[in-house]
């Protein structure tokens, strides 16, 4: 099997629809490229662009699609996001953020000063 072609989502924006461009979207890490599907699709072409050149996975969700327009997606597929910018697991789950904290060294000093002026003010 071919492997599957690796996009960037400064990749996919380029590809909004706009200015003769394709229109790609992105659905749980996966590159569809609908530009043909544009005059097919039930729900109308404006409604398609909202998902153009991003992530258009909570749009398509929060559509209300049936099973049937889930399956009509893998044909259009063109290839996955980066691992390096991918937003989902390999069960398709939202990947939660880590929240990266620096430690300040400045702060550090400042407890332990403040501990020093505790320290002291009990001894002295
Ligand atoms: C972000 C992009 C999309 C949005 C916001 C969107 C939105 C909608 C909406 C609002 C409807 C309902 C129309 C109505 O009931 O009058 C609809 C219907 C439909 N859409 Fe989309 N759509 C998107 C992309 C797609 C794609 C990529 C496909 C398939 C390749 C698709 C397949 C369908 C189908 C088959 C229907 C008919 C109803 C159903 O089976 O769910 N849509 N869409």
């Amino acid at each position: 099997m071919a492997e599957l072609k690796r996009y960037t989502y400064a990749d996919v924006a380029i590809r909004n629809g706009t200015k003769g461009q394709p229109i790609w979207m992105v659905y749980k890490d996966v590159v569809y490229d609908f530009t043909s599907y544009k005059d097919e699709h039930p729900g109308g072409y404006d409604t398609l662009m909202e998902g153009a050149g991003i992530d258009a996975t909570s749009a398509f969700d929060d559509a209300g699609h049936s099973s049937d327009a889930y399956k009509q997606l893998e044909p259009y597929k063109i290839g996955v996001i980066v691992d390096e910018e991918k937003k989902y697991d390999a069960n398709g789950k939202k990947i939660k953020k880590q929240k990266v904290v620096a430690v300040q060294p400045e702060k550090q000093n400042t407890s332990r000063s403040c501990m020093n002026l505790i320290t002291c003010g009990l001894i002295g």
